[in-house]
């Protein structure tokens, strides 16, 4: 991997924002104070709650602000649903059914307790990305995108779901180069926004949120031109990527940047000085070939999961 080099000025990178998840959210003051205690919550105090493989590597703290932050659901409907004549109707957020009224489900809360780890149990805070979140999915017309038929020829090729990681997280890839049409693809950015999210809430369809909750991305970038970076995909990746950042918090494992030309390669470092920490601590960048993606790759996904081109095994896809 080459050194990073400076940017020219003239070509912007195109995103400051990703999905902020830190694994091991330290407690914070308004989740309460850790104690000794402080570990997977299988105390009595979880006695009374639905339970799912997932809820039960909660700790106690993330228990508490999940208590917490459920308690406030009401509210968080009435805030984020303000126009609507019934506030508190149940919604179904990334496959789960949130009902306000009746909020005690193992899903929902995996869902909820998404929201706390991205802002580290802050109850306050995590109530506000949650409300922000339901209001934004109104705002994006969010069920009309769902049904949106953008033309096969210009993204048929663009994003793929396929095989699944080692611990069942599904894997899902977005071919950025190629020898597709970039001008249509990112000519118009809201489509493009509109196309991304879409594939987002298909590739989170695949999560049950009772064993799985995350999910591997890749980015494949063979073929991309300097030259064809044009305004219009910055503006789309950097978009894209506030939105993941502000409105998907926790649902990626980890990210996977392959087939980067070694010109480019700054590009991942300018992220690098950008995105949090902790999420770029997912992020690998991977070099071109199948024998360099396979060495990076197969600790994640099994040959059998993972297309030839990747040095796995699979068939590749079309
Ligand atoms: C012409 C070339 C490129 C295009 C069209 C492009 C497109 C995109 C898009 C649409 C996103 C939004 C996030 C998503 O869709 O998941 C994105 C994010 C990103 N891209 Fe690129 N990109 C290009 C080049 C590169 C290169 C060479 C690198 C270097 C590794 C890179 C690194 C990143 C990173 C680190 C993110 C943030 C990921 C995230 O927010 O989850 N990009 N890119």
């Amino acid at each position: 991997m080459s050194e990073p080099t400076p940017a020219p000025t003239s070509a912007a990178p195109e995103v400051a924002a990703t999905v902020p998840v830190p694994e091991t959210p330290a407690p914070s003051a308004d989740a309460g104070a850790a104690t000794t205690s402080e570990k997977q919550g299988d105390g009595e105090r979880q006695e009374d709650e639905p339970q799912n493989p997932l809820t039960r590597k909660f700790t106690d703290a993330e228990w508490r602000a999940v208590k917490e932050l459920r308690a406030q659901l009401p509210e968080i409907f009435a805030e984020a649903y303000a126009a609507k004549e019934d506030k508190q109707a149940p919604v179904t957020l990334w496959g789960v059914q949130i009902d306000p009224a009746n909020p005690r489900d193992a899903r929902v809360s995996v869902v909820l307790v998404k929201f706390l780890r991205a802002r580290e149990l802050k109850v306050s805070e995590a109530r506000k990305m949650l409300a922000d979140t339901l209001k934004w999915r109104e705002d994006f017309k969010l069920a009309e995108v769902m049904d949106e038929k953008f033309p096969e020829d210009v993204f048929g090729q663009l994003g793929k779901i396929y095989g699944k990681g080692k611990d069942g997280h599904p894997v899902v890839y977005n071919l950025y180069g190629g020898s597709q049409d970039v001008n249509a693809i990112f000519g118009d950015v809201d489509r493009f926004l509109r196309w991304r999210v879409a594939f987002m809430e298909k590739s989170i369809e695949t999560l049950d949120f009772e064993n799985v909750d995350q999910m591997v991305q890749i980015h494949d970038y063979e073929g991309v031109s300097m030259l064809s970076r044009t305004p219009g995909q910055k503006a789309a990746a950097s978009q894209a990527s506030a939105l993941f950042q502000n409105y998907y918090p926790e649902l990626l494992s980890r990210k996977f940047f392959v087939n980067v030309p070694t010109f480019m390669a700054w590009i991942f470092w300018l992220f690098k000085s950008l995105v949090p920490a902790k999420t770029m601590e997912k992020f690998s960048m991977v070099g071109t070939g199948p024998k360099t993606i396979g060495a990076e790759l197969l600790p994640y996904i099994d040959a059998k999961e993972l297309p030839k081109r990747y040095g796995g095994e699979a068939p590749d896809f079309e």
